[in-house]
This record gives structure tokens, sequence and C-alpha cells, in this order.
């Protein structure tokens, strides 16, 4: 059997971090992407920092696993990242995610979509501390990303709890045995 990776996918504000956050608890490990984007603040979880010359020199190495470009800056995560990763939850858009599957034909992705309606993601993402520019761009730009999303399994994220639970269960029906 292939090893699986489980892909959470799903328009801004949707949740999808915070879902991938919770199966922490279950030894899942998050991928923190590389991005040429600076820090919001020193020490920023979430993604390695790197400059343009360092990712061009991932790319030339043949390197890099999926790539999106957001908002002129560059995002992506390596080969190495994918294949040395135990457990993984990879939070990922729809270009990286055919990134991955074009590259990595010995990994099983399984792609599972976060699905909010938008007034619910526009508000949490006000909620969360999102200027309005930046929520009408994103909204904008994720219709455009998203208009030919394929998936595996979709899941509704209005109570939090019961998404989690949906999305273990899923990772356990694909491996075949309990999460802890
Ligand atoms: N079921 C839920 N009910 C209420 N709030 C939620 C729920 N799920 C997530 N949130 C909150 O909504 C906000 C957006 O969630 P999150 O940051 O995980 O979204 P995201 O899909 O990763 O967005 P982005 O792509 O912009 O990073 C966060 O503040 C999060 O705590």
């Amino acid at each position: 059997m292939k090893k699986k990776c489980f892909v959470l996918m799903g328009y801004s504000g949707s949740g999808k971090t915070e879902i991938a956050k919770a199966l922490e608890k279950y030894s899942y490990n998050i991928l923190q992407s590389y991005t040429t984007r600076q820090p919001r603040y020193e020490g920023e979880y979430g993604h390695m920092f790197c400059t343009v010359d360092e990712y061009e020199q991932f790319e030339r190495n043949g390197e890099v696993a999926a790539y999106s470009l957001i908002e002129g800056n560059h995002y992506f995560s390596t080969k190495e990242q994918i294949y040395n990763t135990p457990n993984l939850i990879y939070v990922c858009d729809p270009d990286g995610i055919k990134d991955l599957k074009e590259k990595i034909t010995d990994i099983e992705f399984i792609t599972i979509y976060i699905k909010v309606d938008k007034k619910t993601r526009m508000r949490r993402m006000h909620e969360r501390g999102d200027s309005v520019d930046k929520i009408l761009s994103r909204v904008t730009t994720d219709g455009i990303k998203f208009a030919k999303k394929r998936f595996d399994y979709q899941v509704i994220n209005y109570e939090f709890d019961k998404a989690v639970k949906i999305i273990k269960n899923i990772i356990e029906t694909e491996n075949e045995q309990p999460l802890n």
C-alpha cells in the first residue's frame, strides 16, 4: 500500500489551519511550507521563511514538490519534507495539489475539502483580524483558484469539534486503524 498524505483544502477562513492543528494531538504533523513573504511578526509560526534566492536554488535543484504564487510571494514545499515527515497533514491549495500529484506518484494524496459559506468565512476572517481589503482580495482570488476544485472528501465546518471528528474518522478509515 502507498504511503498516504492527508491534504486539507478550502477557501480562506474555512478553518483548515485550525483543523490541522487539532489533528496534531493524534500525532499528525502539519507541513510547514516555505514562503518568501516576510514574517508578520518575529517568530511567526506556520511557515519556513526563506529568501527568493533560496527558493530559486530549491527550484533549480528540482526539490520543489508543490508551488503557489500568492500576492506576489512564493509558497512551496520540498520533496524532502513530503517524504521525510511521518503522519503528514498538508494544508494546500488546488495549484499545489496538482503539482504534488504530478511530481510525487509514489504517495497517495487524500484531499479533504473544508466547506463553509461565504458570509461565515468573511465573518471569521474579520474576527481573526484580517483587513477588509485583504478579505475582499482573498474571496476574489479564492473564487478563481477553487473554480476547478477536485477532492476525495467534503466536510462542512460549522461545528468545529464535529468537523474534526469526521476528519479523524476519514483518516482512520483510510489508514484502516484507529488514531490514538
Ligand atoms: N467551526 C468553527 N466555528 C467558529 N470559528 C471557526 C471554526 N473553524 C475555524 N474557526 C475560526 O475561523 C478563523 C479562520 O480559521 P483558519 O485560520 O483555520 O482558516 P483557514 O482556512 O486556514 O484560512 P487561511 O487560508 O486564510 O489561512 C479562525 O479564527 C478559526 O479559529
